[in-house]
């Protein structure tokens, strides 16, 4: 059941309670006065990290270890001071008071933890993200895990403007707690603020089904099924908030990479963790996660379908095949005035060898060039007279081949040292070679759609493909790798000096103790330093390929392709994973049906599954019309029970000529929202026209459906829904995507035949 808006919210004084007599003014200003303590130690940290930053800065560090010692100060120093200036808006949100009996008393509950140093370190504020803060979020009447009452405090920069209480005792369960909500007053306070362009953070009000999620353990692969509005990206996003305050040791290093559908969604959602007090988490599309590209061309969503099926590992593999070449049917190389062939049987054998060696393409090379230099020189032996040379005239002869530049160009025409970008650009570009290499593999039909589909740039569906072929490429990186072993030599030898001065240091040595180098060695403490010392690990991760991460959340997770999943497992060797998503939004063709099929190749049946069953979007009124549309989609999903109703229905018109009609709706809507957000969703054909018809500003948007998804507006307008639903093989999810991005009003302007299970609209 939902929650009508003319409910009383903004209630201050707790009713029908043993609280009645609390006198609100005289409760308010306990609390500002409280909070202003808060502030007050808040500032002194911050005075007391900015002072620490600035001395650190100021020393010049000497030596290695100083400058060590001066790096990972400044990086705290800094961490801490983005911290500390990130929660200046609603730095207290909660307090929690227990029942008599109870370990604790009364706890504040923030956006981080404030301790009195000079009280034994007693709490001041509790960090929401700490054990102790979560009866903050999962006490219920029924189960009030020692709450005697839950309040939330509502506050405007550093001034509390009031506060709404919830009694945990079984005899006031009210409407609300049909849903299971907590904290019912300040969610729904929340949730009718209007929407400014960008994702808000949602510490204050998680819920209790959104809180078993967020603090779910580290390890696995978890799936987050949930209808549209459900809270699943602030969920994936709070999770990797929560995961970096329980794990940091772990997952600073390795890093988390949270990834999206498009830059306009990483746009919306980039401040909710800067918000949380997290800078160090990797937000990418998959077209951002082949470094130094942004691979952001368009191509034809046949074409984006294709490069995403799992047939493509064959293509590439082939193509990268068609490259190992044999003479047809024999080389002539001029060296020293004298022609030397390569036959057919000895580069094949040569080849052979090569490939068997299971060795990337750049690696296996080597091997191939060996073979092929000793057959030359045994020729030019030959031909100089084998019986007059000695072995080191064999060895001169060999090396004066590998250096010849003949004999280098027949080498590359042969075996050519490969990059990702060259090949596939070749591929797409050269119709008969992606025919030798996908003829086999894809109908003509198909090839056609690979090779005119794209525009000039790379496309988000190109960086999996590049991703794949960099793996059977390999890269011959001799010279860098023996660097880095001289690099990793010098630091070790500095971590065994560290390591040699604490285990003199007296306290250390006591055998009562464990020493340092049980838990620490060499390498694994030079690593540490070079990771404090360094950029962070998103910075590092976003420069190389290679990166693996220590957890990955993907959101939309149903669009990614078998491709996309090849590229993400390859970063997440451990498969610590959050896949946050809705099966019944796929809208890429290549995207998932359901969840156990995509997993399959790669956990088999060893993931878990949680689901979201409330939304916090849509009114009740709007989704009960997008409800049609998902039984329409037979997916057998159920849909999610709106939180809150408007009391506004959806209204829909038919216009035979939409540009001459939607400029006076949208206004109305604009009008409507009273300074809020509009969004008009438009079929891709009529996408173009539409927006250079309605001069859209920063709370007027005209989108595709796809641009749309994840996002959220005030109001929506829903143009030619027919004509969306018959634009794609999955056009009936895109209406569903379409439907549920209002958080207030939604109007649907018709254009064509009335379209299967919007009956709903009356
Ligand atoms: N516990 C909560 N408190 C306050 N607001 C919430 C809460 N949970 C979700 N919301 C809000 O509900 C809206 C929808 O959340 P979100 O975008 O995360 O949903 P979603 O499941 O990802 O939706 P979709 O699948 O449609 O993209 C957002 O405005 C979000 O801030």
């Amino acid at each position: 059941m939902s929650v009508s808006p003319d409910r009383e919210t903004d209630r201050a004084v707790p009713d029908g309670t043993s609280d009645d007599a609390l006198d609100h003014a005289a409760e308010l200003a306990r609390e500002q006065a409280y909070v202003s303590t808060l502030f007050a130690k808040l500032d002194t940290e911050r005075e007391d990290a900015q002072r620490r930053l600035g001395e650190t800065l100021l020393q010049n560090g000497r030596n290695a270890q100083a400058r060590t010692e001066r790096d990972v100060a400044t990086t705290v120093y800094t961490d801490r001071l983005a911290q500390l200036g990130s929660v200046e808006q609603g730095l207290c949100f909660g307090r929690l008071d227990f029942r008599p009996g109870h370990d604790e008393e009364t706890t504040y509950v923030g956006r981080l933890g404030l301790f009195d140093e000079d009280d034994d370190y007693r709490p001041l504020l509790i960090d929401w993200r700490a054990p102790v803060a979560r009866p903050f979020y999962l006490a219920t009447a029924a189960s009030p895990e020692g709450v005697r009452r839950r309040r939330h405090l509502r506050s405007l920069s550093r001034r509390v403007t009031g506060f709404d209480d919830e009694i945990l005792d079984l005899t006031a369960a009210d409407q609300g707690q049909d849903l299971g909500l907590a904290g019912e007053a300040a969610l729904l306070a929340a949730l009718e603020r209007r929407r400014t362009g960008e994702m808000n953070d949602i510490v204050a009000t998680i819920q209790a089904e959104q809180d078993r999620i967020i603090r779910a353990p580290l390890g696995g692969v978890m799936v987050v099924q949930g209808g549209p509005g459900t809270g699943k990206t602030a969920v994936a996003l709070h999770r990797a908030a929560y995961l970096l305050y329980t794990h940091r040791q772990q997952l600073t290093t390795r890093g988390v990479l949270v990834v999206g559908p498009n830059s306009t969604f990483l746009r919306y959602i980039g401040q909710v963790l800067p918000s949380l007090g997290e800078t160090g988490v990797l937000l990418a599309t998959i077209g951002q996660l082949w470094p130094g590209l942004d691979a952001d061309g368009t191509e034809a969503p046949e074409a984006t379908e294709i490069k995403g099926r799992a047939v493509m590992t064959d293509v590439l593999a082939a193509a990268v095949r068609d490259r190992q070449r044999v003479p047809e049917p024999v080389l002539e190389i001029e060296h020293e005035r004298e022609i030397l062939k390569l036959d057919r049987k000895t580069c094949a054998e040569a080849r052979t060898r090569a490939r068997r060696s299971r060795r990337p393409h750049n690696l296996a090379r080597r091997l191939f060039v060996s073979d092929v230099l000793d057959a030359l020189t045994r020729q030019a032996a030959r031909k100089l007279g084998e019986d007059l040379l000695d072995a080191q005239d064999v060895q001169d002869i060999r090396a004066e081949l590998a250096a010849s530049p003949a004999v280098a160009a027949a080498l590359t025409r042969l075996w050519p040292k490969l990059t990702p970008e060259r090949l596939l650009d070749d591929l797409f570009a050269d119709p008969a070679f992606l025919a030798r290499a996908a003829g086999k593999l894809l109908p003509e039909s198909e090839l056609t759609w690979l090779e005119s589909g794209r525009d000039a740039k790379w496309t988000p569906a190109d960086v999996p493909l590049l991703d794949e072929l960099a793996e059977l490429l390999g890269v011959d990186d001799s010279e860098e790798q023996a660097q880095h072993r001289r690099r990793e030599r010098v630091e070790r030898a500095y971590a065994e000096g560290v390591l040699d001065i604490l285990e003199q240091d007296e306290e250390i040595q006591d055998e009562e103790m464990l020493r340092v180098s049980d838990v620490l060695d060499a390498e694994l403490f030079a690593e540490r330093q070079q990771a404090r010392s360094e950029l962070t690990a998103a910075q590092r991760a976003a420069q190389d390929r290679t990166w693996t991460f220590g957890h990955v959340i993907v959101d939309e997770a149903q669009e990614l392709s078998a491709m996309d999943w090849r590229l993400l497992m390859r970063r997440t060797p451990n498969r610590s994973m959050t896949l946050v998503g809705d099966v019944a939004q796929t809208g890429a063709a290549g995207g998932a049906h359901s969840w156990a099929e995509v997993l399959e190749p790669y956990v088999e049946q060893r993931w878990r599954l949680e689901q979201l069953t409330v939304n916090y979007r849509t009114p009740a009124e709007i989704m009960a019309v997008a409800a049609g549309v998902l039984a329409e989609l037979g997916s057998g999903l159920v849909p999610p029970s709106s939180v809150r109703e408007t009391g506004v229905p959806p209204w829909h018109r038919h216009s035979t000529d939409p540009d001459v009609d939607l400029p006076g709706l949208v206004r109305a809507e604009l009008s409507a929202v009273d300074g809020g957000t509009v969004a008009v969703l438009v079929p891709a054909a009529r996408h173009e026209r539409l927006r250079a018809l309605l001069a859209e500003d920063e709370r007027l948007s005209v989108l595709t459906v796809d641009r749309a998804k994840g996002l959220e507006f005030d109001a929506v307008v829903l143009v030619a829904p027919d004509e969306i639903v018959a634009g794609s093989a999955r056009g009936l999810n895109d209406l569903y995507v379409a439907l549920t991005r209002a958080t207030q009003r939604l109007g649907v302007v018709q254009t064509g035949e009335p379209v299967p299970g919007l009956s709903g609209l009356g």
